[in-house]
């Protein structure tokens, strides 16, 4: 096993707006409730859930952006909830793809800067290989070499996603986050990105985890699907026991599929 997260809690504060006060704190909200988890190598774990479910709190606890107020998150036997990894070496090892890829390419930045950021930051005795390696990064992702000279803004959506993708590749991950990654994503954009990643997730054996409230475009991706509703996780099953769904969301979701298909 690659990740852990044993009980994992994340609590906010909700405050009250009282006349002429300061907002006053009453009491606490937990978006993350004693989540337990195991993600192997090269799996791909789904988590799937409905908006405000607490998916992206989770995201944000694993990457260390969110402090824990109770559980434990273990990094290949390593406890890493406790801030001591410097986040440098995170997310040398955890990369996140998150939803809205153009607000995170620098629309000043060529492709070649952008993708060539992480290699020197990560590895600077690449720096004669540099170029190489960012042609091969955007041959991974299914993207032309003369992609490398034109800034974000020249490009799709599906097309930005993949420089997002290429860039956390560049890290050499062993983890890679995709936090509704696809979502925004036309179908047939959706299934050559989700082709691409298994691609790359078998070649370079990585573990993902990968959150969407889209069960329908998850089961054939993932090896097993954790559902998560209310802060909890309430059932993880393998795509094909539907059967064995025990919770009432679980099977309210595939109820839904059906009426769909
Ligand atoms: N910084 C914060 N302060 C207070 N409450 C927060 C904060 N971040 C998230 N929450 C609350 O935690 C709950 C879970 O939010 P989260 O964004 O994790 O859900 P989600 O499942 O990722 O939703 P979506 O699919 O819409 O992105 C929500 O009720 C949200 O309002």
């Amino acid at each position: 096993m690659i990740l852990e997260l044993r009980q994992v809690t994340k609590a906010y504060p909700v405050r009250k707006r009282r006349k002429g006060w300061f907002n006053q704190q009453a009491g606490e909200q937990a978006a993350v409730k004693q989540v337990s988890l195991e993600l192997q190598r090269g799996e791909c774990l789904g988590l799937v859930g409905e908006s405000g479910s607490g998916k992206s709190t989770l995201a944000r606890c694993i990457l260390g952006l969110e402090t824990l107020t109770s559980g434990e998150i273990w990094l290949d036997h390593r406890p890493i909830h406790t801030g001591r990894m410097k986040d440098i070496h995170l997310y040398k090892r955890i990369q996140l793809v998150a939803q809205d890829s153009s607000s995170s390419l620098h629309p000043r930045m060529t492709i070649r800067d952008i993708l060539l950021e992480p290699i020197r930051n990560y590895f600077p005795e690449r720096k004669a290989q540099a170029l190489d390696i960012c042609l091969s990064l955007l041959e991974s992702v299914g993207l032309e070499a003369d992609s490398l000279e034109k800034y974000p803004t020249q490009l799709s959506g599906g097309q930005k996603q993949r420089v997002c993708i290429a860039r956390a590749l560049a890290v050499e991950p062993e983890i890679i986050l995709f936090d509704e990654s696809v979502a925004n994503l036309d179908t047939a954009t959706q299934s050559s990105v989700l082709d691409v990643l298994k691609k790359v997730q078998i070649e370079r054996q990585l573990s993902y985890l990968f959150i969407t409230h889209d069960l329908q475009s998850t089961r054939p991706f993932c090896d097993r699907i954790a559902v998560m509703y209310q802060g909890e996780i309430v059932e993880i099953f393998k795509d094909g026991d539907q059967s064995l769904l025990e919770h009432e969301y679980t099977r309210a979701l595939f109820q839904t599929l059906a009426v769909e298909n």
